[in-house]
């Protein structure tokens, strides 16, 4: 096992820049989520750490060994792709020790390690199947322990779920928490969906347009995102952002009275997380007034969007709550989830 070190790395396709400068550290044995919308970089990255794909700029090490020019093989990485691969005609035995028998391992070795890997993606008892015999689970976990039968120093997955329907694929979400866990490998993953990323990682790196905008622990990203796009991409429904105007080093909100960061200008964005918002039927002190606009019953709450000076958030609560469109509701947010962001720039102002 091993840390992954990504240096300054640049890539260009043509003209378009689909990496520019990132940088990024897996410890050893951490499992890092790289998080992104679609065509942000995540498998770009992915590729050039395993050598499948050739950096123009910045150096790759896998542990203490700098990988930068040499080819996949040589890496000593592992990758379980989006269509997993499994080879047909080959039984689960056989797919398991594929890598294996490319690497001319001994009779023995290649037993103990198929069955060793087997065992920890428990499916000991599947080995004489063929592929075709499998639910896409299984399926699923043969790729992900013919990854691991080969000791990888580290693991690359690229979205590894996504061709599993929505209950499955929330199954072995938890499954793969499991099994990795177990296994101990260092492992890099890439996912679009904020929820899979909040599930399984250690840290997330949030990209957007070829870089790294932030990068954290799962609840970090999501309490303290680093900008409008992080708050608006983690998050279902997305964190609230209300633009409002600073005076006298004040922003008014209703009857509460917030202290913005130092350095604000005449107008500032408040961040704050639907959940975030207690929400009154009446009148209260520190609260504000806004409009129902939409009640939306989602099952464990009623999910509300409102008007308040023109700009639609949403907040959440209970589902005996009474709510109708076109009442109004006073609002308070937790002080301590508030966060200030700068309205040019989007990004979050430093806390203390
Ligand atoms: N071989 C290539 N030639 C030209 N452009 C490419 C090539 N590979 C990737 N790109 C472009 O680089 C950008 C980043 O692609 P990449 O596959 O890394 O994105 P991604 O974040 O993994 O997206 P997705 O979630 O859709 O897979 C995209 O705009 C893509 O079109």
């Amino acid at each position: 096992m091993a840390s992954i070190r990504v240096e300054n790395v640049e890539k260009t396709f043509g003209r378009f820049k689909a990496l520019n400068g990132v940088s990024l550290e897996v410890r050893d044995q951490e499992f890092v989520v790289l998080l992104g919308p679609s065509g942000c970089g995540k498998t770009t990255l992915l590729r050039i750490i395993a050598g499948l794909e050739q950096a123009d700029k910045g150096r790759v090490w896998i542990g203490d060994r700098d990988v930068t020019l040499l080819p996949p093989r040589a890496r000593r990485i592992a990758m379980v792709f989006q269509n997993y691969a499994v080879f047909p005609h080959l039984t689960v035995y056989e797919n398991i020790a594929f890598g294996l028998r490319m690497q001319k391992v001994s009779p023995e070795k290649l037993k103990a390690n198929v069955e060793r890997a087997a065992a920890l993606m428990h499916i000991e008892n599947l080995l004489g199947r063929y592929p075709a015999q499998l639910s896409g689970g299984q399926r699923q976990r043969v790729a992900v322990a013919r990854a691991l039968a080969v000791e990888p120093e580290v693991l690359l997955m690229d979205e590894p779920l996504s061709n599993l329907d929505a209950l499955l694929r929330l199954e072995m979400r938890a499954e793969l928490k499991r099994l990795l866990a177990e296994s101990r490998t260092t492992t890099l993953y890439v996912t679009h969906d904020q929820v899979e990323a909040m599930s399984l990682a250690d840290r997330i790196a949030v990209m957007n347009a070829g870089a790294i905008v932030q990068y954290d622990t799962p609840m970090r990203v999501y309490q303290e995102p680093a900008s409008v796009f992080v708050g608006g991409f983690i998050g279902s429904p997305p964190m609230n952002f209300l633009r409002l105007r600073v005076e006298g080093q004040r922003v008014r909100l209703g009857s509460l009275d917030l202290e913005p960061p130092a350095e604000v200008g005449a107008e500032v964005l408040l961040g704050v997380r639907p959940e975030d918002l207690e929400v009154y039927p009446a009148e209260q002190p520190q609260s504000f007034a806004a409009q129902v606009l939409v009640v939306e019953p989602l099952g464990p709450h009623l999910l509300l969007t409102l008007n308040f000076a023109g700009q639609a958030f949403k907040a959440t609560v209970p589902p005996d709550f009474p709510a109708a469109a076109g009442q109004t509701l006073w609002l308070r947010p937790q002080p301590s989830r508030l966060r200030w962001l700068e309205p040019g720039s989007g990004r979050a102002f430093a806390t203390g």
